[in-house]
């Protein structure tokens, strides 16, 4: 990996991709082509893309069941045991309505209503992510949501990973359509003769599912455009090379796109991980896609103190952040941006892609500076509850009439004069 010393002055806004102009428009007639001519589009684009031609879109009950049977009971086990860790967690989030009264009768408040429907994109590819499904499902069933909706591109054999279909009944979903890239985007949006829409689309994908997502977006609503994985870690002398080698290849495997940066003071501890990851590279399975990654980007900051590594990490404003120095806990309060952090040797980052229980659907691209991650807020909405009484409209009613024309809006003001009027 690359050693640099530095003192700022750096990003990780060098994912951002809005897609050449070959794939807008490839993703634009994928979008029409779904909302006129529906199912068969969907099995088209199959066809043509995931290289088999579908009869059925729909997952079967059997297929459900025979994915779900044919899983390691022990790995059951631990999905099961990794499900209600991030169902405690998300159970802490959840919001009630509430509402407030004032002397005068008026009744004020918010109303929470989980959405209707929603529909969760399971990337294909390179490696199958049931603990995504877990991610999106659990905090989706926290909120209440009662239509969740999973698609997911089909291998050529036409059937869709074990594992997320075997994690997906684990949960009690059943609604999953082989169906992938932006025509399931369109699907879920617009419907089709098997698909009916949903309100809300989640999920990662390739840049034809981003810029699907980017399509529709105003039509339904989406979480998210996620980007490939990040890690920083923040280390000073006393942290262990092999452990942090150990968890910047944990997210370089995810892509090439992946970025894994060490942050330190101490040059010692940067030339030790630079050597560790790569020893360790050498026996990794994902050797080519982590190298790729760490390549373009990885990298390896050295700074002059810890105050300034501090600095360089909020400037960053990462994915995941591990910290690993003498005292980590003693730099929470001057951590201002990361989308999970991830404090002490023992907290290693995929700790929170599988099992802790915080989610791991975060924000990518350097948007940690204004955005979360995933939780039950984004599976809800809220509706501004008003309930006024006529004396609070007949202390406050000439007010309400006096900003309105301020606005030039007379027909507002004359709605409310109108009932004082009738009060007198
Ligand atoms: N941030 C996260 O949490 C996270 C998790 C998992 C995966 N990911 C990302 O998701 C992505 C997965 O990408 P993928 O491609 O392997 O799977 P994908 O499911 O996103 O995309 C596959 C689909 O792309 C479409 N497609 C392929 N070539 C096309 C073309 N030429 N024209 C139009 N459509 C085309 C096809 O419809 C195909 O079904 C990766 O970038 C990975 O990093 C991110
Ligand atoms: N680290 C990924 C999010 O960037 C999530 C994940 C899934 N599986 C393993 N990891």
């Amino acid at each position: 990996m690359k050693i640099e010393r530095i003192r700022g002055g750096v990003s990780l806004r060098r994912t951002i991709e809005s897609g050449t102009e070959e794939q807008r428009r490839a993703v634009l007639d994928i979008i029409a082509a779904v909302r006129a001519r529906g199912d068969e589009a969907l099995k088209e684009y199959t066809e043509r893309f995931d290289g088999v031609r579908l009869d059925s879109l729909k997952v079967t009950e059997a297929e459900l069941e025979r994915a779900h049977a044919a899983m390691d009971a022990e790995m059951l086990q631990i999905i099961r045991e990794a499900a209600a860790n991030i169902r405690t967690y998300h159970e802490r989030q959840k919001r009630s309505s509430w509402w407030m009264t004032n002397e005068d009768g008026t009744i004020l408040g918010q109303k929470v209503t989980p959405l209707d429907a929603v529909g969760l994109y399971v990337p294909g590819g390179t490696a199958a992510y049931p603990s995504s499904v877990l991610m999106n499902v659990i905090p989706a069933q926290v909120a209440g949501v009662k239509r969740i909706v999973i698609t997911s591109p089909p291998n050529q054999d036409g059937a869709l990973p074990a594992g997320v279909l075997a994690a997906a009944y684990e949960l009690g979903v059943t609604e999953i359509y082989k169906v992938g890239g932006a025509q399931a985007v369109a699907a879920l949006a617009y419907g089709t003769e098997t698909i009916r829409p949903v309100d809300k689309i989640f999920g990662p994908g390739n840049i034809y599912v981003a810029l699907a997502k980017r399509e529709v977006f105003g039509h339904v609503a989406i979480d998210m455009i996620a980007g490939p994985s990040e890690i920083v870690v923040l280390a000073d002398e006393t942290a262990h090379a092999d452990e942090i080698a150990a968890d910047l290849l944990s997210q370089a495997e995810h892509d090439v796109r992946a970025s894994a940066i060490l942050v330190t003071p101490s040059m010692k501890l940067a030339l030790a991980v630079a050597s560790e990851v790569e020893r360790q590279l050498e026996t990794l399975p994902r050797r080519g896609i982590a190298q790729a990654a760490l390549e373009h980007y990885g990298a390896i900051y050295v700074t002059e103190t810890l105050e300034e590594a501090v600095d360089v990490v909020n400037e960053l404003a990462p994915e995941h952040l591990e910290v690993m120095t003498a005292e980590p806990l003693a730099l929470l309060g001057k951590l201002r941006h990361a989308g999970a952090m991830f404090f002490g040797r023992f907290s290693s980052e995929p700790v929170g892609d599988y099992f802790a229980g915080p989610n791991h659907v975060l924000p990518t691209n350097g948007t940690a500076r204004f955005s979360s991650g995933l939780g039950v807020d984004e599976f809800v909405k809220k509706s501004s509850v008003i309930v006024y009484s006529d004396a609070a409209l007949a202390q406050h009613g000439g007010k309400i009439a006096a900003f309105a024309r301020l606005e030039g809006l007379e027909a507002h003001a004359r709605a409310v004069e109108m009932r004082l009027k009738k009060g007198e």
